[in-house]
């Protein structure tokens, strides 16, 4: 997939509608029981809502008409008693499917959330985090309204009017069939609206979508965004995207609004019919009173429900976009996955090999071609060369995060292809330049490294690292709150618990990509010693910047053109006056 941005609409995957909704019902299944029970509950309050007028016709024709006080008392206890019940049952019913409701929604976002951590770097490259945030809060809660009303609405109102057409055709066909004159109208107009309502709904989730992307992207960014004083702009840029969120609500809602007049009008008409057909038919005493009286409560009982159902019609119409977007990220498969034969990894060595590695991150444009080098076991090698040569790229490659196109890549004389990602990465530990730490404590953040380490090795691994000292100082020490960026610890201090939540995890084989800020004279002395710690006796690549990391490697590759140039220790490849010597001075000769 081409780079998404805020600024285009996601292309989204034409299914079949009827398949989605069966997928979505489908996570029902499961509280089957729970469904049955409400559903019980809602015949209760059907069939007391049904009885209601037949109850008022006896009062009318056979009570009143006679004088009957106390079989008219007797019918009024009997109906509050019947209407007391189905209250009762309403309420939880309410309780019981909101429960349901709710469980569904948390089981769907469990799986797309744990679907979207085991995809591939390549997913997350191409696509902005607010756009995935969208999918997993705003698409999913849009589901709630079509679940709860599939099980409220959609059965116990077919229910109902099926029940209430059988009422009305026993007591009086001919009005019965006046009363639905207009719902062959009603379902052509609904149908002709929602096949034009769909698109515009899709349009509408896209653009919310891009509202997300770039208020996530704006507030990630916000210190550049201060610091170049671009307020007024990106406030511009916000107040687009929300108009066009306007825009397609309004392009998309208004024709879901034609459904209400529909369905009043069909309602109206057929009311209209029933008393001029009605009225007729007392004058030849076909009809009386009171059937009059409860067969308009049962126009009003059927037309109700039938409200009731386009208004989940509606709902389908307009959320179901959102359902499409959670099963397609749910569709895709991770371009890496585990192959059927894949082994565990057994502990490394530590000898890494590349042999005649091609990779290109969109299958255009060669980053590596025909890459060789052996690594032995403990070696600390430098990756140096000018930006944007390939070396975070060679060290991604080390971890699977992306395959090779061609040749192959060795640990310990094993194809990295054929043995299980999760052994392959719980033995690296990879630390970026952006040292990320979670909000939560500094202890914590170390902790990240081995879930199951006890204080004791928290404040080892620090010791080792020689962060230890600060984090003492630190306000509440190891207790100390963090956030996402860090706030409140310098970017030494940010590299120093990093390097703690590395060294917990006693990776054997350590990637460490060297960040470029430049940090005070004693932190940068600390991090020297820091960085020294980790590489003791395990294998590394570092993409080194520091001068004291780079000399004090085994072995030094010169990335650049596709390929290691030059492969040496400090000393050989600065005899050779080579491509790393000419970097070497004119970059480090003032460090
Ligand atoms: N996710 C990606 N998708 C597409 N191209 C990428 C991606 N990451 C890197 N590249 C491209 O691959 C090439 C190598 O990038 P890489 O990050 O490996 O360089 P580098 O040597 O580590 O650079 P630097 O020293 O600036 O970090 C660059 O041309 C870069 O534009």
């Amino acid at each position: 997939m081409p780079i998404n941005t805020f600024k285009e609409d996601e292309s989204t995957r034409q299914v079949l509608k009827i398949h989605t909704l069966l997928r979505l019902f489908a996570y029902m299944l499961k509280y089957r029981k729970e469904i049955l029970q409400v559903l019980g509950l809602m015949l209760v309050v059907i069939a007391v809502g049904t009885v209601n007028p037949l109850l008022l016709k006896v009062s009318i024709d056979d009570k009143i008409a006679k004088g009957d006080v106390p079989g008219l008392l007797g019918i009024l206890l009997l109906a509050l008693l019947l209407n007391g019940i189905s209250m009762l049952c309403v309420r939880e019913r309410i309780l019981r499917m909101s429960r349901v409701s709710n469980l569904v929604l948390m089981e769907i976002r469990q799986e797309l959330y744990v679907h979207i951590q085991r995809l591939s770097f390549n997913f997350f490259d191409n696509r902005p985090v607010g756009k995935i945030l969208s999918r997993v809060i705003g698409d999913v809660n849009s589901l709630k309204d079509i679940l709860t009303n599939s099980v409220v609405t959609l059965l116990p109102d077919l229910a109902t009017v099926v029940v209430v057409l059988g009422v009305m055709l026993a007591l009086n066909y001919r009005l019965a069939v006046a009363a639905l004159a207009m719902l062959p109208f009603l379902v052509l107009g609904m149908a002709n609206v929602e096949i034009r309502a769909h698109k515009k709904w899709q349009t509408f989730r896209q653009k919310n979508s891009n509202l997300s992307a770039f208020t996530h992207e704006d507030f990630s960014g916000i210190r550049v965004v201060q610091g170049y004083t671009a307020e007024e702009k990106t406030s511009r840029t916000f107040g687009v995207l929300q108009q066009e969120v306007k825009d397609s609500f309004i392009a998309a809602s208004r024709l879901n609004d034609l459904f209400w007049p529909m369905v009043e009008i069909s309602w109206g008409v057929g009311t209209i019919l029933v008393f001029v057909l009605g009225v007729g038919m007392l004058d030849s005493g076909e009809v009386t009173v009171g059937l009059l009286v409860a067969f308009t409560t049962y126009i009003a009982m059927f037309w109700q429900p039938i409200m009731n159902l386009s208004n989940f019609y509606n709902q389908l119409v307009t959320n179901l976009a959102g359902a499409e977007r959670i099963f397609e990220i749910l569709d895709l498969k991770p371009d890496l996955q585990d192959g059927p034969e894949a082994e565990e990894l057994p502990e490394i060595r530590g000898e890494v090999e590349f042999e005649g590695v091609d990779f290109s991150y969109d299958g255009r444009e060669q980053v590596l071609e025909e890459v060789h080098f052996h690594v032995r076991p403990g070696e600390t090698v430098a990756l140096v060369g000018p930006t944007g040569a390939g070396k975070t790229t060679i060290v991604n490659l080390i971890g699977r995060f992306y395959d090779v196109d061609k040749g192959t890549i060795r640990i310990d004389g094993r194809d990295i292809r054929t043995v299980t990602m999760e052994s392959l990465r719980r033995q690296m530990g990879i630390m970026t330049q952006d040292n990320f730490l979670f909000s939560g404590t500094v202890e914590e953040n170390i902790r990240y490294g081995k879930l199951d380490a006890t204080r004791e090795e928290v404040e080892e691994a620090a010791k080792a690292v020689h962060a230890h000292g600060f984090i003492q100082e630190l306000p509440q020490g190891y207790g100390t709150l963090v956030n996402e960026r860090g706030t409140g610890l310098s970017g030494g201090q940010r590299q120093l618990i990093a390097f703690a939540r590395t060294m917990i995890a006693r990776p054997r084989l350590l990637v460490l990509d060297e960040a470029t800020s430049s940090i005070d004279t004693s932190t940068e002395r600390m991090v020297q010693e820091g960085i020294a710690r980790l590489l003791e006796g395990r294998t590394a690549f570092v993409v080194a910047h520091r001068l004291s990391t780079i000399q004090k490697a085994h072995r030094i590759l010169f990335v650049d053109g596709k390929n290691i140039l030059e492969d040496g220790s400090h000393r050989e490849l600065m005899d050779r006056q080579g491509r790393y010597y000419d970097l070497y001075m004119s970059q480090f000769k003032w460090m």
